[in-house]
């Protein structure tokens, strides 16, 4: 995969996350897009505020880099509260997570990541704490060994998940308030461009801006990523602006696709393609073919492919479409190639 594409961030430097958090939005205000899920937290933590209780516990969802993290940041901040910050494969055992709860302030927000990846004791300790604001813990050892049941202060659970799919129906039913992240369209990602390019000090034409966006794959955290590498042409082959042909030079250089589709994006059409005559095909014989799982395809590629008109699902399975075609200069059969 290319590395300043990665929409999951792993492989970014530490310095590259030192300045992703510097263009992280903190407030409300900073955030763009989003707009019904902004809206309606917004009133959700007036309301809370009002009343100086705890936010209803929050789950986000949806593809990397949109905002999950950055909103579970947001609203601590709004609610004015503290944050603790884990994730669901760092709590292996239910102490873990007991040392976490009971260090919680009162309206304290808990913010777990990936949280389909909690184990199942883990888990089902924490519904009793969601519910109840209760623990059981154990104390002493040996034949003395008990179990007494603490209060906690009322908190804010806060999941983030890229794989809802994977969570469990009774963890889904404990969240209050549930909001779905849905890709950002080009005029939005450039507005991200543009502030970001503030916080940098960088100056940007909007036409640039607007470039830089539309190959972003609709994600806010791939924006800044070329941004910032567009940032390094500009300063080493031009004159430190960022104007249109800069950008189109540095893009061009960094290999970016014109649509921002990635690697696997242009795996998964080309395989529907090549190998399953352009589709229909099940996911989990797609997913075999390109070696990725099918939880992985659906959650994170797919919808992205979908939105953009590349592929569509039908009752027997995915086909691609002829702008699939068309992005990758192939000829769909059966298309009449001029007249005879
Ligand atoms: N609406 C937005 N406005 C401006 N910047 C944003 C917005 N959403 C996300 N970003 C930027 O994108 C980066 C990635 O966002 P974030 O880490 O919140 O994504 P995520 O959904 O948690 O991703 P993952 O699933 O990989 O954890 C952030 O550092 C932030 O700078
Ligand atoms: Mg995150």
């Amino acid at each position: 995969m290319n590395e300043y594409l990665d929409p999951t961030g792993e492989h970014f430097s530490s310095e590259e996350i030192d300045i992703e958090k510097a263009l992280r939005p903190v407030t409300f205000d900073d955030f763009t897009g989003q707009q019904q899920v902004l809206e309606n937290l917004k009133i959700f933590v007036q309301a809370a505020n009002q009343r100086d209780e705890a936010l209803d516990h929050t789950l986000f969802h949806g593809p990397p880099g949109l905002g999950k993290t950055t909103l579970a940041h947001i609203l601590a901040n709004e609610l004015g509260v503290g944050i603790k910050v884990t994730s669901g494969p760092v709590l292996d055992k239910p102490g873990d997570l007991a040392g976490l709860l009971t260090n919680l302030d009162e309206r304290d927000v808990l913010f777990i990541d990936e949280i389909h990846r909690l184990s199942p004791i883990v888990e089902e300790y924490l519904y009793s704490a969601m519910e109840d604001y209760k623990i059981d813990i154990m104390i002493e050892t040996g034949p003395n060994a008990r179990t007494v049941q603490i209060n906690l202060n009322p908190f804010t659970l806060i999941g983030a998940t890229t794989r809802s799919g994977l969570l469990t129906a009774p963890m889904r039913a404990r969240f209050g308030i549930s909001s779905r992240l849905q890709y950002y369209d080009t005029e939005l990602l450039s507005t991200i461009v543009q502030r970001s390019a503030d916080i940098l000090r960088v100056p940007i034409s909007t036409e640039a801006s607007i470039e830089i966006a539309g190959r972003s794959r609709g994600t806010p955290r791939i924006c800044n990523a070329l941004l910032r590498r567009v940032r390094d042409f500009a300063q080493i082959k031009g004159n430190g602006t960022i104007d249109i042909e800069i950008s189109k030079f540095g893009l061009k250089a960094l290999n970016v696709d014109a649509h921002g589709l990635d690697e696997m994006d242009n795996k998964i059409l080309s395989t529907i393609i090549d190998k399953f005559k352009g589709g229909p095909v099940g996911i989990t014989t797609l997913a075999t073919a390109v070696s990725e799982s099918a939880e992985t395809i659906e959650e994170v590629y797919e919808p992205f492919l979908i939105q953009q008109g590349f592929i569509m699902r039908t009752p027997r399975g995915r086909e691609v479409t002829e702008l699939a075609y068309k992005h990758l200069g192939k000829t769909k059969p059966g298309t009449q190639q001029g007249l005879f």
